[in-house]
Protein backbone atom coordinates (compact mmCIF):
# COMPACT_ATOMS: atom_id res chain seq x y z
CA UNK A 1 0.00 0.00 0.00
CA UNK A 2 1.34 3.26 -0.98
CA UNK A 3 2.05 6.11 1.98
CA UNK A 4 -1.16 7.54 1.27
CA UNK A 5 -3.58 5.60 0.10
CA UNK A 6 -6.16 6.58 -2.86
CA UNK A 7 -9.79 7.67 -1.62
CA UNK A 8 -12.41 4.92 -1.19
CA UNK A 9 -14.81 4.92 -3.13
CA UNK A 10 -18.33 6.33 -1.69
CA UNK A 11 -21.83 6.30 -3.61
CA UNK A 12 -22.64 10.23 -2.93
CA UNK A 13 -21.37 11.87 -6.12
CA UNK A 14 -24.64 12.46 -8.45
CA UNK A 15 -23.67 11.40 -11.78
CA UNK A 16 -20.72 9.01 -10.87
CA UNK A 17 -20.91 5.50 -11.23
CA UNK A 18 -21.39 4.17 -7.54
CA UNK A 19 -24.48 6.80 -7.29
CA UNK A 20 -26.44 5.43 -10.06
CA UNK A 21 -25.68 2.15 -8.62
CA UNK A 22 -27.60 2.81 -5.54
CA UNK A 23 -30.28 5.40 -6.85
CA UNK A 24 -31.06 3.46 -9.91
CA UNK A 25 -29.98 -0.27 -9.84
CA UNK A 26 -31.13 -0.97 -6.17
CA UNK A 27 -34.60 -0.11 -6.45
CA UNK A 28 -34.79 -1.69 -10.10
CA UNK A 29 -33.47 -4.89 -8.68
CA UNK A 30 -36.13 -4.75 -6.08
CA UNK A 31 -38.57 -3.85 -8.55
CA UNK A 32 -37.96 -7.41 -10.64
CA UNK A 33 -37.51 -9.40 -7.24
CA UNK A 34 -41.08 -8.08 -6.43
CA UNK A 35 -42.47 -8.87 -9.55
CA UNK A 36 -40.13 -12.12 -9.83
CA UNK A 37 -42.59 -14.18 -6.89
CA UNK A 38 -46.01 -14.51 -5.67
CA UNK A 39 -44.76 -12.80 -2.22
CA UNK A 40 -47.61 -11.74 0.60
CA UNK A 41 -48.72 -8.86 2.38
CA UNK A 42 -45.87 -8.58 4.97
CA UNK A 43 -42.67 -8.97 2.06
CA UNK A 44 -44.57 -6.17 -0.22
CA UNK A 45 -44.38 -4.19 3.30
CA UNK A 46 -40.59 -4.74 3.61
CA UNK A 47 -40.03 -4.55 0.31
CA UNK A 48 -41.45 -0.88 -0.25
CA UNK A 49 -39.62 0.17 2.65
CA UNK A 50 -36.43 -0.93 1.28
CA UNK A 51 -37.47 0.68 -1.39
CA UNK A 52 -38.12 4.02 0.68
CA UNK A 53 -34.98 3.23 2.82
CA UNK A 54 -32.56 3.42 -0.78
CA UNK A 55 -34.04 6.67 -1.64
CA UNK A 56 -33.98 9.01 1.03
CA UNK A 57 -33.33 6.89 3.83
CA UNK A 58 -30.21 6.08 6.55
CA UNK A 59 -28.72 2.22 7.18
CA UNK A 60 -30.66 0.93 9.82
CA UNK A 61 -29.10 -1.81 11.82
CA UNK A 62 -30.31 -5.79 11.56
CA UNK A 63 -32.96 -7.04 13.87
CA UNK A 64 -31.92 -8.33 16.72
CA UNK A 65 -32.22 -12.31 16.20
CA UNK A 66 -30.56 -11.97 12.99
CA UNK A 67 -28.88 -14.86 12.94
CA UNK A 68 -25.54 -13.03 11.56
CA UNK A 69 -25.71 -9.67 13.55
CA UNK A 70 -22.36 -10.49 15.58
CA UNK A 71 -20.71 -11.19 12.54
CA UNK A 72 -22.05 -7.44 10.84
CA UNK A 73 -20.74 -5.77 13.70
CA UNK A 74 -18.00 -6.63 13.40
CA UNK A 75 -17.58 -6.16 9.76
CA UNK A 76 -18.99 -2.34 10.50
CA UNK A 77 -22.93 -2.12 11.13
CA UNK A 78 -22.72 -0.25 14.31
CA UNK A 79 -20.40 2.47 12.31
CA UNK A 80 -22.70 2.86 9.86
CA UNK A 81 -25.96 2.44 11.01
CA UNK A 82 -27.55 6.16 11.17
CA UNK A 83 -26.01 7.75 7.72
CA UNK A 84 -26.96 7.91 4.47
CA UNK A 85 -26.60 5.09 2.29
CA UNK A 86 -24.75 7.40 0.39
CA UNK A 87 -21.84 8.58 2.60
CA UNK A 88 -20.19 4.93 3.38
CA UNK A 89 -17.95 3.27 1.45
CA UNK A 90 -19.59 2.29 -1.74
CA UNK A 91 -18.63 -1.33 -1.27
CA UNK A 92 -20.26 -1.52 2.05
CA UNK A 93 -23.57 -0.27 1.12
CA UNK A 94 -23.63 -2.23 -1.93
CA UNK A 95 -23.06 -5.54 0.47
CA UNK A 96 -25.63 -4.45 2.94
CA UNK A 97 -28.41 -3.77 -0.09
CA UNK A 98 -28.16 -7.43 -0.66
CA UNK A 99 -28.76 -8.47 2.87
CA UNK A 100 -31.66 -6.55 3.64
CA UNK A 101 -33.04 -7.38 0.52
CA UNK A 102 -32.81 -10.96 1.51
CA UNK A 103 -34.31 -10.03 4.82
CA UNK A 104 -37.45 -8.43 3.45
CA UNK A 105 -38.38 -11.45 1.26
CA UNK A 106 -37.90 -13.90 4.74
CA UNK A 107 -34.85 -15.56 3.37
CA UNK A 108 -33.73 -15.91 6.78
CA UNK A 109 -36.97 -16.60 8.49
CA UNK A 110 -37.91 -19.55 10.01
CA UNK A 111 -41.05 -20.22 7.24
CA UNK A 112 -41.88 -20.69 3.55
CA UNK A 113 -39.73 -18.28 1.93
CA UNK A 114 -36.70 -19.63 4.28
CA UNK A 115 -33.73 -20.35 1.54
CA UNK A 116 -35.67 -19.09 -1.57
CA UNK A 117 -33.14 -17.61 -3.92
CA UNK A 118 -35.27 -14.24 -5.20
CA UNK A 119 -32.63 -14.21 -8.12
CA UNK A 120 -33.47 -17.69 -9.07
CA UNK A 121 -35.48 -17.20 -11.91
CA UNK A 122 -33.31 -14.86 -13.88
CA UNK A 123 -30.52 -17.54 -12.83
CA UNK A 124 -32.40 -20.11 -14.28
CA UNK A 125 -33.63 -18.70 -17.72
CA UNK A 126 -30.02 -17.29 -18.34
CA UNK A 127 -28.90 -21.24 -17.89
CA UNK A 128 -31.35 -22.68 -20.17
CA UNK A 129 -30.81 -20.39 -23.32
CA UNK A 130 -29.74 -20.46 -26.59
CA UNK A 131 -26.16 -18.73 -26.17
CA UNK A 132 -25.60 -21.39 -23.12
CA UNK A 133 -26.34 -24.12 -25.95
CA UNK A 134 -24.26 -22.29 -28.54
CA UNK A 135 -21.60 -21.82 -25.98
CA UNK A 136 -21.50 -25.45 -25.03
CA UNK A 137 -21.79 -26.86 -28.32
CA UNK A 138 -18.66 -25.28 -28.95
CA UNK A 139 -16.28 -27.15 -27.32
CA UNK A 140 -16.59 -29.98 -29.84
CA UNK A 141 -14.64 -27.83 -31.85
CA UNK A 142 -11.83 -27.55 -29.31
CA UNK A 143 -11.40 -30.89 -28.97
CA UNK A 144 -8.50 -31.85 -31.56
CA UNK A 145 -6.55 -28.70 -30.75
CA UNK A 146 -3.46 -28.47 -29.11
CA UNK A 147 -3.54 -29.16 -25.10
CA UNK A 148 -2.04 -25.22 -24.90
CA UNK A 149 -4.75 -24.22 -27.10
CA UNK A 150 -7.61 -25.53 -25.48
CA UNK A 151 -6.48 -24.07 -21.98
CA UNK A 152 -5.93 -20.74 -23.62
CA UNK A 153 -9.56 -20.84 -25.02
CA UNK A 154 -11.31 -21.94 -22.18
CA UNK A 155 -9.08 -19.48 -19.96
CA UNK A 156 -10.86 -16.76 -22.06
CA UNK A 157 -14.12 -18.52 -22.07
CA UNK A 158 -14.15 -17.64 -18.00
CA UNK A 159 -12.74 -13.95 -18.41
CA UNK A 160 -15.28 -13.30 -21.20
CA UNK A 161 -18.08 -15.11 -18.74
CA UNK A 162 -17.93 -12.23 -16.86
CA UNK A 163 -19.84 -10.27 -18.90
CA UNK A 164 -22.71 -12.64 -17.88
CA UNK A 165 -23.66 -10.52 -14.72
CA UNK A 166 -27.13 -9.85 -13.85
CA UNK A 167 -26.96 -6.79 -12.34
CA UNK A 168 -24.71 -4.86 -14.25
CA UNK A 169 -27.14 -6.11 -17.35
CA UNK A 170 -30.31 -4.57 -15.67
CA UNK A 171 -29.06 -1.36 -15.09
CA UNK A 172 -27.12 -1.14 -18.25
CA UNK A 173 -29.85 -2.52 -21.01
CA UNK A 174 -27.70 -2.15 -23.68
CA UNK A 175 -24.31 -3.75 -22.15
CA UNK A 176 -24.59 -7.63 -24.35
CA UNK A 177 -25.02 -6.01 -27.53
CA UNK A 178 -21.61 -3.92 -27.43
CA UNK A 179 -19.18 -5.71 -28.66
CA UNK A 180 -16.21 -6.67 -26.89
CA UNK A 181 -13.07 -4.96 -26.95
CA UNK A 182 -10.96 -7.36 -28.61
CA UNK A 183 -6.83 -6.85 -26.90
CA UNK A 184 -6.65 -6.74 -23.35
CA UNK A 185 -5.86 -3.82 -21.49
CA UNK A 186 -3.35 -6.35 -19.09
CA UNK A 187 -2.32 -9.58 -20.51
CA UNK A 188 -0.65 -11.35 -18.06
CA UNK A 189 -1.69 -15.15 -19.10
CA UNK A 190 2.21 -15.76 -19.49
CA UNK A 191 2.39 -15.41 -15.60
CA UNK A 192 -0.69 -17.20 -15.07
CA UNK A 193 -0.04 -20.35 -17.00
CA UNK A 194 3.68 -20.46 -15.23
CA UNK A 195 1.62 -20.34 -11.88
CA UNK A 196 -0.18 -23.36 -12.58
CA UNK A 197 2.57 -25.88 -12.26
CA UNK A 198 0.81 -29.40 -11.71
CA UNK A 199 1.00 -29.23 -7.90
CA UNK A 200 -1.39 -28.24 -5.18
CA UNK A 201 -4.62 -26.97 -5.07
CA UNK A 202 -5.94 -23.81 -6.95
CA UNK A 203 -8.59 -21.54 -5.30
CA UNK A 204 -11.05 -20.05 -8.26
CA UNK A 205 -13.30 -17.26 -5.90
CA UNK A 206 -15.92 -17.52 -8.31
CA UNK A 207 -18.56 -14.53 -9.37
CA UNK A 208 -21.58 -15.18 -11.01
CA UNK A 209 -23.79 -18.05 -12.58
CA UNK A 210 -25.27 -19.49 -15.16
CA UNK A 211 -23.16 -18.16 -18.13
CA UNK A 212 -19.99 -17.15 -16.04
CA UNK A 213 -20.02 -20.02 -13.53
CA UNK A 214 -19.78 -23.03 -16.43
CA UNK A 215 -16.75 -21.75 -18.17
CA UNK A 216 -15.18 -21.31 -14.48
CA UNK A 217 -16.23 -24.93 -14.20
CA UNK A 218 -14.98 -26.40 -17.40
CA UNK A 219 -11.69 -24.30 -17.09
CA UNK A 220 -11.48 -26.13 -13.93
CA UNK A 221 -12.49 -29.98 -15.59
CA UNK A 222 -9.57 -29.07 -18.13
CA UNK A 223 -6.74 -28.29 -15.37
CA UNK A 224 -7.51 -30.89 -13.29
CA UNK A 225 -7.93 -33.22 -16.34
CA UNK A 226 -4.08 -32.38 -18.09
CA UNK A 227 -2.43 -32.39 -14.62
CA UNK A 228 -2.39 -28.46 -14.34
CA UNK A 229 -3.57 -28.25 -10.91
CA UNK A 230 -3.96 -31.63 -8.39
CA UNK A 231 -6.87 -30.39 -6.76
CA UNK A 232 -9.48 -27.58 -6.83
CA UNK A 233 -11.40 -25.49 -4.48
CA UNK A 234 -14.13 -23.29 -5.43
CA UNK A 235 -15.30 -20.59 -3.64
CA UNK A 236 -19.00 -19.24 -3.63
CA UNK A 237 -21.31 -17.22 -2.04
CA UNK A 238 -23.07 -18.37 1.41
CA UNK A 239 -26.41 -16.64 0.34
CA UNK A 240 -28.09 -15.15 -3.04
CA UNK A 241 -25.89 -12.12 -3.50
CA UNK A 242 -25.24 -8.95 -6.15
CA UNK A 243 -28.22 -10.96 -8.21
CA UNK A 244 -26.22 -13.52 -9.67
CA UNK A 245 -23.55 -14.49 -7.57
CA UNK A 246 -22.72 -18.38 -7.62
CA UNK A 247 -24.31 -20.21 -4.53
CA UNK A 248 -23.84 -24.01 -4.20
CA UNK A 249 -27.47 -24.40 -5.82
CA UNK A 250 -26.26 -22.82 -8.86
CA UNK A 251 -23.42 -24.81 -9.26
CA UNK A 252 -25.44 -28.05 -8.83
CA UNK A 253 -27.93 -26.57 -11.18
CA UNK A 254 -24.48 -25.66 -13.83
CA UNK A 255 -23.06 -29.26 -13.05
CA UNK A 256 -26.03 -30.59 -14.03
CA UNK A 257 -26.58 -28.45 -17.12
CA UNK A 258 -23.40 -30.18 -18.40
CA UNK A 259 -23.74 -33.41 -17.74
CA UNK A 260 -27.39 -33.38 -19.61
CA UNK A 261 -25.50 -31.71 -22.61
CA UNK A 262 -23.92 -34.02 -25.00
CA UNK A 263 -20.28 -34.07 -26.28
CA UNK A 264 -17.06 -32.74 -25.19
CA UNK A 265 -19.51 -30.93 -22.40
CA UNK A 266 -21.16 -33.77 -20.84
CA UNK A 267 -17.62 -35.52 -20.42
CA UNK A 268 -16.45 -31.94 -18.41
CA UNK A 269 -19.78 -32.26 -16.32
CA UNK A 270 -19.25 -35.81 -15.57
CA UNK A 271 -15.26 -35.36 -14.43
CA UNK A 272 -16.43 -32.74 -12.26
CA UNK A 273 -19.17 -34.91 -10.61
CA UNK A 274 -16.77 -37.21 -10.19
CA UNK A 275 -14.15 -34.79 -9.13
CA UNK A 276 -16.35 -33.50 -6.21
CA UNK A 277 -17.23 -36.99 -4.98
CA UNK A 278 -13.39 -38.05 -4.69
CA UNK A 279 -13.07 -35.22 -3.25
CA UNK A 280 -9.88 -33.65 -5.86
CA UNK A 281 -12.86 -30.37 -6.41
CA UNK A 282 -14.52 -29.08 -3.42
CA UNK A 283 -16.82 -26.15 -2.52
CA UNK A 284 -16.52 -23.70 -0.07
CA UNK A 285 -19.31 -21.10 0.95
CA UNK A 286 -17.04 -18.67 3.57
CA UNK A 287 -19.23 -16.32 5.13
CA UNK A 288 -16.60 -13.75 3.99
CA UNK A 289 -17.59 -14.22 0.72
CA UNK A 290 -20.10 -11.51 1.14
CA UNK A 291 -18.56 -9.36 3.58
CA UNK A 292 -18.85 -5.93 2.60
CA UNK A 293 -15.11 -5.75 3.01
CA UNK A 294 -11.85 -5.50 1.11
CA UNK A 295 -9.86 -8.83 0.87
CA UNK A 296 -7.09 -7.01 3.02
CA UNK A 297 -9.34 -7.76 6.04
CA UNK A 298 -10.02 -11.20 5.55
CA UNK A 299 -10.20 -14.03 8.51
CA UNK A 300 -6.96 -15.76 9.18
CA UNK A 301 -8.71 -19.06 8.81
CA UNK A 302 -8.93 -17.97 5.14
CA UNK A 303 -5.71 -16.14 4.83
CA UNK A 304 -4.02 -19.15 5.90
CA UNK A 305 -5.74 -21.63 3.72
CA UNK A 306 -5.28 -18.97 0.36
CA UNK A 307 -2.42 -18.79 1.39
CA UNK A 308 -1.26 -22.17 1.20
CA UNK A 309 -2.97 -23.00 -2.06
CA UNK A 310 -0.86 -23.16 -5.70
CA UNK A 311 -3.15 -20.35 -7.09
CA UNK A 312 -5.74 -17.88 -5.91
CA UNK A 313 -7.55 -16.73 -9.03
CA UNK A 314 -10.43 -13.87 -8.21
CA UNK A 315 -13.45 -13.53 -10.78
CA UNK A 316 -15.36 -10.33 -12.15
CA UNK A 317 -15.69 -7.24 -10.95
CA UNK A 318 -16.69 -7.14 -7.41
CA UNK A 319 -13.73 -9.87 -6.38
CA UNK A 320 -11.43 -7.11 -8.22
CA UNK A 321 -12.58 -4.50 -6.18
CA UNK A 322 -12.21 -5.97 -3.04
CA UNK A 323 -8.79 -7.60 -4.26
CA UNK A 324 -7.00 -4.47 -4.81
CA UNK A 325 -8.99 -2.25 -2.57
CA UNK A 326 -12.22 -0.49 -3.49
CA UNK A 327 -10.33 2.65 -4.09
CA UNK A 328 -9.04 5.13 -6.70
CA UNK A 329 -6.03 3.88 -7.42
CA UNK A 330 -3.77 5.57 -9.98
CA UNK A 331 -4.07 3.05 -13.50
CA UNK A 332 -0.84 2.64 -13.79
CA UNK A 333 -0.19 1.45 -10.30
CA UNK A 334 1.22 -2.29 -10.31
CA UNK A 335 -1.15 -5.24 -9.66
CA UNK A 336 1.94 -6.30 -7.56
CA UNK A 337 1.91 -3.96 -5.18
CA UNK A 338 -1.56 -3.33 -5.11
CA UNK A 339 -1.94 -7.23 -4.01
CA UNK A 340 1.43 -7.22 -1.89
CA UNK A 341 -0.58 -8.23 1.38
CA UNK A 342 -2.28 -11.18 -0.12
CA UNK A 343 -1.16 -14.41 0.80
CA UNK A 344 0.43 -16.46 -1.70
CA UNK A 345 0.25 -16.45 -5.41
CA UNK A 346 -3.01 -14.35 -6.75
CA UNK A 347 -4.55 -13.85 -10.07
CA UNK A 348 -7.78 -11.81 -11.82
CA UNK A 349 -9.45 -12.34 -14.64
CA UNK A 350 -12.04 -9.81 -15.05
CA UNK A 351 -14.35 -7.31 -17.34
CA UNK A 352 -14.10 -3.60 -16.26
CA UNK A 353 -17.64 -2.99 -14.80
CA UNK A 354 -16.33 0.07 -12.28
CA UNK A 355 -13.87 2.50 -11.82
CA UNK A 356 -11.64 0.57 -9.89
CA UNK A 357 -8.32 -0.12 -11.60
CA UNK A 358 -4.36 -0.95 -11.04
CA UNK A 359 -1.77 -2.56 -12.95
CA UNK A 360 -2.14 -0.27 -16.74
CA UNK A 361 0.62 0.68 -18.44
CA UNK A 362 0.96 4.64 -19.20
CA UNK A 363 0.56 3.72 -22.96
CA UNK A 364 -2.76 1.94 -22.10
CA UNK A 365 -4.45 4.20 -19.96
CA UNK A 366 -3.68 7.01 -22.63
CA UNK A 367 -5.16 5.46 -25.51
CA UNK A 368 -8.48 4.43 -23.66
CA UNK A 369 -8.68 7.66 -22.04
CA UNK A 370 -8.03 9.30 -25.98
CA UNK A 371 -10.58 7.08 -27.43
CA UNK A 372 -13.36 7.07 -24.50
CA UNK A 373 -13.01 9.50 -22.11
CA UNK A 374 -13.66 7.53 -19.03
CA UNK A 375 -16.00 5.18 -20.09
CA UNK A 376 -13.63 2.48 -20.64
CA UNK A 377 -14.08 1.96 -16.84
CA UNK A 378 -17.31 1.00 -16.59
CA UNK A 379 -18.81 0.06 -19.60
CA UNK A 380 -18.16 -3.95 -19.53
CA UNK A 381 -16.34 -3.93 -22.85
CA UNK A 382 -12.64 -4.33 -21.52
CA UNK A 383 -11.22 -7.34 -20.17
CA UNK A 384 -7.61 -8.01 -17.93
CA UNK A 385 -6.33 -10.70 -17.01
CA UNK A 386 -3.76 -9.86 -13.92
CA UNK A 387 -1.32 -12.46 -12.08
CA UNK A 388 1.42 -11.96 -9.50
CA UNK A 389 3.61 -14.72 -8.59
O1 LIG B 1 -18.59 -8.77 -9.85
P1 LIG B 1 -19.25 -8.69 -11.18
O2 LIG B 1 -20.43 -9.62 -11.30
O3 LIG B 1 -18.30 -8.83 -12.31
O4 LIG B 1 -19.82 -7.21 -11.35
C1 LIG B 1 -20.52 -6.65 -10.31
C2 LIG B 1 -21.10 -5.33 -10.70
O5 LIG B 1 -22.06 -5.42 -11.71
O6 LIG B 1 -21.67 -4.88 -9.55
C3 LIG B 1 -20.98 -3.77 -9.02
C4 LIG B 1 -21.88 -2.60 -9.06
O7 LIG B 1 -23.09 -2.94 -8.47
C5 LIG B 1 -19.75 -3.55 -9.84
O8 LIG B 1 -18.68 -4.10 -9.16
C6 LIG B 1 -20.04 -4.30 -11.10
O9 LIG B 1 -20.59 -3.36 -11.99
Amino acid sequence: MPDTPPPVILGNEPGSFPHSVLAERHPAIVRQVREAFPYGPEQHRALDALLASCAEGVIEPLSADAPDRARWKTWGMDQYSGRSWFDVPWLWSESYFYRRLLDAVGYFDPGPWQGIDPFRPFKLAELDSRETDEELAALDDLTDRPEDEQAAALLHGSLWGNRADLGFRLSDADAEGRAAAPGLVADDSDTLRSLLTGEGTLCLIADNAGRELIPDLLLIAHLLAHGRVERAVLHIKPYPYYVSDATTADVVDALRRLTATPGQAGAYGRALWTAMTDGRLTVRAHPFSCAPLPYRRMPDDLRAELGGSALTLLKGDLNYRRLVGDMMWSPTTPFALATAYFPGRVAALRTLKSDVITGLDADMEATLVAAEGQRWRTGGTHALIQARG
